[in-house]
């Protein structure tokens, strides 16, 4: 926090620098007992003093700063085989395993950057608590830890403060058990407890009740629970207690139980329309269509005129057509999107692909069957993909820093996306096996990643490193951010916005997100199939017939990325040579040469911009960019490149290309959006008067040679060549349909300027 309120100092902002630092006083002070100096007035004082401060800073200079500190593991151990242990026992530095500790928060929470709030225990002792994994931070007003809640800490781990003496901090969400001072349920235990009093089953389904009106489902859950537990011989009783818990673990988004509940719950009579109805959106909502057809069907039976029953069984069915068939209705889901609703309401269709091994690649995604070009391959929803669109280099309100290996993302969609996965697996248990079989790296697992501990998801895992690869320890990350770095996309709202010429700013705008299914397609540089989005669906097509049992592959990076730049890119970020046809054949080329062709389209690039965006080139600048690309072309081995995408000169292509078109010659436009074509690997491309040969296995696809066949349609039409103007737009609007996901909006892109 850099803003200074009333020049009081805001001790729980503290820069990531300062965090570093301290962190390696702490691991200096390991196993040490902490100083207790800091009597509970100071720490309340402060805590008070740093929340006036955070709510007096203006939304648009705070900046929350998340750390993702040196990895540790989570508690995989149930409470009940943990010792209860004081906070006067613990020490600085240290995860306490096989303990835990337990206490009553005593304050408002602060919830910015980290939530922290101060904690006592029976004894009278205080700490300050740091719970650093973001309860969701998507949340709204409500706290996620409201003052006279009570907690237990598993295997606490506590750190040294500047400030405090101590602090114990939890990176885990499955660490922490919460019971919420501001629940119904909480507040009746503690007072029946207090009066010594039996709670009838009766008396839970009230609290129930109320807890449900009051949206406080989880603890309408319990209460539920404790009621059904409670009552053995009154079965209407108990059908509905389920019914009703069914109903409060649906709207808590706990669909296995709420499913579980809804048919546990029926009784053979015409009353169970409603069980097999809610049993019915929990399977939809577990996404198994399927099932889900079934039980509205069943409700219908019993409630024909049910139009909720009605209208959620029609629903099922397009689901289910899209998932056997991959039949969408691209126009009804394209306008379904809109600035705040990216998330769309479609099922997965992944019958054309499955996982398999590959030689040297890991696994990889294979077709199930022949694919003709430009149908689709894969239709997938997002796993997880924050609704965070912003531009490269938009100043954000996040920043994501990894001790892990030093690295800072100002990217807010990377922070929340990580924020968000780690909410995600822990409410979600029946998603954790997808996203923890995805490649993670080096990263060493227990295999306890995502287990059920205590009625909660193991989120994250993390296990000393075996000797060889202990050197690296400083490189790792948690296992969800391993997993997120190698696995993630960007994409923007609608891919079809990009294909515009001059696309507006804000359609540009991408957020990150990643697609479990998709993440096993491993890279080339000249793929077989690409990827488009409209909302959070990613739509997969082939970009040329592909035969059965073919590995799958997709573009990591830029298509038009200089050998230079992938060289560096893949080892760095996936840890990977790549050895596709095209860098493969660029061995041949010397690496003198690779920097010196380099160099000089570093040079035509500031040549380039010398000019202002919106002034045309002159003619003289035009000649000269025209020389030194000569000069570059020149620098291609001819025997290297004769059948190679020439990825350096399509930049310097498209700009003559637009200064041509700018001045109306035609002759000269037509001539470098021919040559863009060429460059990105579609070579020969007139190899006889009147035919246009574009050889799709080894031309690369993307917004550039969709935009040059464009200009080279418009080219030939100038020039009274109606034929080959005809094959050019044909062209294009193959690529449209693959890099806009389909072909909606096609013909209004393909007549804009
Ligand atoms: C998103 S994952 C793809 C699926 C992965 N192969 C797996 O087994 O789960 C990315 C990782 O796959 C591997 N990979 C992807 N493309 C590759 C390529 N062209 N050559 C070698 N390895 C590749 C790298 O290890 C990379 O970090």
């Amino acid at each position: 926090m850099t803003e200074n309120t009333d020049e009081v100092v805001n001790s729980y902002e503290i820069s990531p620098d300062k965090q570093q630092l301290t962190h390696k006083v702490s691991c200096s002070l390991s196993g040490e007992t902490p100083s207790r100096k800091h009597t509970q007035e100071d720490l309340l004082r402060r805590h008070y003093q740093n929340i006036q401060h955070i709510q007096g800073c203006s939304q648009a200079s705070a900046v929350k700063q998340i750390v993702i500190p040196s990895a540790y593991s989570p508690s995989t151990v149930p409470l009940d085989q943990l010792r209860k242990i004081s906070l006067e026992d613990l020490k600085l530095e240290t995860h306490h395993r096989g303990s835990f500790i337990t206490a009553t928060t005593i304050t408002p929470a602060y919830e910015f950057s980290e939530t922290i709030t101060i904690i006592q225990e029976e004894s009278g002792n205080v700490a300050v608590l740091i719970l650093a994994f973001h309860d969701d931070y998507r949340r709204s007003s409500r706290s996620s830890l409201p003052q006279n809640s009570t907690v237990a800490i598993k295997e606490p781990y506590v750190q040294f403060s500047e400030d405090s003496g101590y602090v114990i901090r939890v990176d885990h969400p499955s660490d922490i058990a919460v019971l919420r001072g501001d629940d119904p349920a909480v507040s009746m235990i503690m007072q029946f407890v207090a009066e010594k009093k039996e709670i009838t089953p009766l008396e839970w389904k009230a609290a129930g009740d109320k807890a449900y009106l009051e949206r406080k489902y989880t603890s309408a859950i319990e209460c539920y629970t404790q009621a059904i537990d409670g009552q053995v011989k009154d079965e209407s009783f108990l059908k509905d207690s389920l019914r009703k818990r069914a109903f409060a673990n649906l709207t808590a988004e706990r669909f296995e139980n709420a499913k579980q509940d809804a048919l546990s719950s029926c009784s053979g009579n015409p009353t169970d329309a409603k069980a097999f109805y809610t049993a019915g959106r929990a399977a939809y909502e577990l996404r198994n269509y399927t099932e889900s057809k079934e039980y509205f069907a069943k409700a219908l039976e019993l409630s024909p005129r049910d139009a909720k029953a009605r209208k959620d069984h029609n629903r099922t069915l397009a689901r289910i057509d899209e998932e056997e068939l991959g039949n969408y209705d691209f126009r009804k889901m394209v306008a379904a999107l809109s600035e705040k609703h990216v998330h769309l309401d479609h099922a997965d269709f992944s019958k054309n692909v499955k996982v398999g091994i590959t030689e040297h690649k890991g696994r990889g995604l294979f077709s199930t069957r022949d694919i003709e070009a430009g149908k689709i391959i894969l239709c997938e929803k997002a796993f997880c993909l924050p609704d965070c669109y912003a531009a490269e280099d938009e100043v954000n309100d996040m920043v994501l820093y990894n001790f892990n290996n030093n690295s800072r993302t100002n990217k807010s969609a990377q922070a929340a996306v990580y924020l968000q996965l780690v909410q995600d697996l822990y409410k979600n248990q029946h998603l954790n096996s997808r996203f923890y079989d995805l490649d993670g790296g080096e990263y060493v697992r227990s295999r306890k990643e995502g287990s059920i501990v205590d009625g909660v998801p193991i989120v994250d895992a993390f296990v000393p490193f075996s000797p060889p690869f202990q050197r690296n320890l400083t490189n790792h990350r948690f296992l969800a951010e391993a997993i997120r770095l190698k696995n993630c996309f960007g994409s923007p709202r609608l891919s079809r916005h990009l294909l515009k010429r001059n696309t507006p700013l804000p359609e540009t705008h991408l957020s990150i997100g990643i697609w479990t299914k998709a993440a096993y397609l491993n890279h080339s540089c000249l793929p077989n199939c690409t990827r488009a989005f409209i909302g959070d669906m990613m739509i997969i097509r082939a970009l040329y017939p592909i035969p059965s049992g073919t590995e799958l592959t997709q573009q990591y990076i830029t298509p038009d990325a200089s050998c230079t730049y992938r060289r560096k890119m893949f080892p760095n970020n996936w840890d990977f040579e790549c050895s596709c046809r095209l860098c493969e054949g660029e061995k041949a080329s010397p690496d003198v040469m690779h920097h010196k062709r380099r160099d000089l389209a570093q040079k035509i690039k500031t040549e380039v911009l010398k000019v202002p965006k919106s002034n045309k080139l002159q003619p003289a600048a035009v000649k000269q960019i025209e020389r030194l690309t000569k000069k570059l072309e020149d620098l291609h081995e001819p025997e290297v490149y004769a059948t190679l995408p020439r990825l350096l000169l399509v930049h310097p292509g498209i700009c003559l290309m637009e200064a041509h078109r700018y001045a109306k010659n035609y002759v000269k436009m037509l001539k470098y959006a021919l040559e863009v074509l060429r460059n990105f690997g579609f070579v020969d491309l007139v190899r006889e008067e009147g035919k246009l040969v574009l050889d799709w296995e080894t031309g690369i696809v993307n917004t550039e040679s969709f935009n040059a066949l464009r200009i080279a349609a418009e080219g030939f039409e100038a020039l009274g060549d109606e034929n080959m103007k005809v094959q050019c737009e044909t062209a294009a609007k193959r690529i449209f349909v693959v890099l806009a996901g389909c072909d909606v909006g096609m013909e209004e892109i393909m007549r804009s300027e």
